[in-house]
């Protein structure tokens, strides 16, 4: 029994600022459609149904990234998800964002712009603190009520989510609430046999973080992308260069170093790496290298090989559970999607209890044919789900409940 009141509580009717994770792939500047969209769409039209003026926040990106880029794009996806026109005003708490709001009638949505394009959004601060800035005091008089559905995003203590439950009565939306039963549900199970977890994506601090906070529940952790690669240069071998536009490897190294070499030094029978590698050759095709031929630090790779896919599904088929935390590879790209999609489809094959986190992770099933109902959870959370895993708190969660 979730100690948060949810939109069951509300009367209809009001004006409602709701909080969003629309946080998306973008490739070439173009956001990408996902699980995300289809999923918070239930939540915007049902309170569009109940005539409340709704309106959206939600972030896209880290500054800096080439992913930070601003919500119009999301708004017309959005749009198509929920049925109805979705308004974008560029602007995330100033006059023309404030006059927009005005503006908008029972029943009409509107999208503002990126949460994190505002200074105060960002620094990790306590709800107090950022309950206190202006990003918050200049938004919550505008409206009757706040609802959270950014479940996925409820490990971080930004304005847009621990700011505003103290400012205004709060509420869970449909998505918060039923990533947060399916979650804590999961965390509470206990299994018999073998429990194996797969690493991977490019968010490696969140997974290394959690890592010995699991070791007693996860017997095999199975590493691939980037976080699998930090792993590797600790055991020695010269791999962890950048592609263009992207930086992944150093600062997640110099931020990560000593933990991931005690991990592989205390846990390293639970410790699975990579046993090949996979790259674009001169010709543009995929190749592999064995981990163990790797001599200088040369080129990026983009996935696992085929030998460590095999070992791992392997390790999938001895297992009674199977929990997934980002992918093995580029997998938006067909030529390294391999070690994604093979793991995935291992779980898919065998019959132990699955789930797969991750807002770009989930993506890898519906572009390859898999089918959800293969699974028994498809979180679009990553980072929060794998916290909510070793029963860590959310601060987004905490924030809706104390504020009730
Ligand atoms: N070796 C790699 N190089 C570049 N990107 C990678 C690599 N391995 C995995 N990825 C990327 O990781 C992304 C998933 O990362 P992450 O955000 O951590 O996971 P999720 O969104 O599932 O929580 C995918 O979009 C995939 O392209
Ligand atoms: O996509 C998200 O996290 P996830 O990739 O762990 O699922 C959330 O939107 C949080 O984004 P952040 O990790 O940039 O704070």
């Amino acid at each position: 029994m979730p100690a948060f009141k949810t939109l069951d509580d509300l009367d209809d009717g009001q004006r409602v600022l709701v909080r969003l994770d629309l946080n998306s792939p973008v490739e070439d500047g173009q956001v990408q459609d996902n699980r995300r969209f289809d999923r918070h769409a239930e939540t915007v039209r049902e309170l569009a149904d109940r005539d409340f003026a709704v309106v959206l926040m939600a972030h896209q990106g880290r500054p800096g990234r080439d992913t930070f880029v601003s919500l119009e794009q999301h708004a017309d996806i959005l749009a198509d998800h929920v049925g109805r026109p979705v308004q974008f005003v560029p602007d995330t708490f100033g006059d023309r964002a404030i006059s927009a709001i005005n503006d908008l009638d029972g029943g009409e949505v509107l999208l503002l712009e990126n949460t994190r394009m505002c200074d105060e959004e960002l620094p990790e601060e306590e709800p107090t603190v950022k309950a206190e800035t202006e990003f918050v005091r200049a938004l919550a008089p505008e409206f009757d009520a706040y609802v959270n559905d950014a479940y996925s995003a409820a490990h971080r203590s930004h304005a847009s989510l621990v700011g505003f439950p103290l400012a205004l009565p709060a509420y869970a939306g449909r998505v918060m609430e039923t990533e947060y039963e399916a979650n804590t549900a999961i965390a509470e199970r206990e299994f018999d046999g073998n429990v194996t977890m797969v690493v991977g994506g490019t968010k490696a601090t969140d997974v290394i973080d959690v890592m010995t906070a699991l070791e007693d529940k996860v017997n095999d952790f199975l590493l691939g992308g980037i976080a699998g690669e930090l792993f590797l240069r600790a055991a020695d071998v010269p791999v962890g260069r950048d592609i263009e536009g992207m930086d992944l490897f150093d600062e997640q190294w110099e931020e990560n170093e000593e933990t991931i070499e005690h991990i592989l030094d205390e846990y390293q029978t639970q410790i699975h790496l990579a046993l090949d590698l996979a790259f674009e050759d001169e010709d543009g095709e995929r190749d592999e290298i064995e981990v163990e031929d790797i001599a200088e630090k040369d080129r990026a790779f983009l996935d696992v090989g085929s030998n460590t896919v095999s070992e791992y599904a392997a390790f999938v088929e001895n297992s009674e559970a199977v929990f997934v935390k980002g992918a093995l590879g580029l997998f938006e790209d067909e030529r390294f999607a391999d070690g994604t999609v093979g793991v995935l489809e291992a779980i898919a094959e065998t019959d132990c209890f699955s789930v797969v986190g991750g807002g770009d992770t989930s993506r890898a099933i519906e572009m390859y044919g898999l089918s959800e109902d293969d699974f028994d959870h498809v979180s679009i959370a990553g980072g929060a789900y794998i916290r909510a895993l070793t029963g860590e708190r959310l601060v987004g969660v905490e924030a809706l409940q104390s504020g009730n």
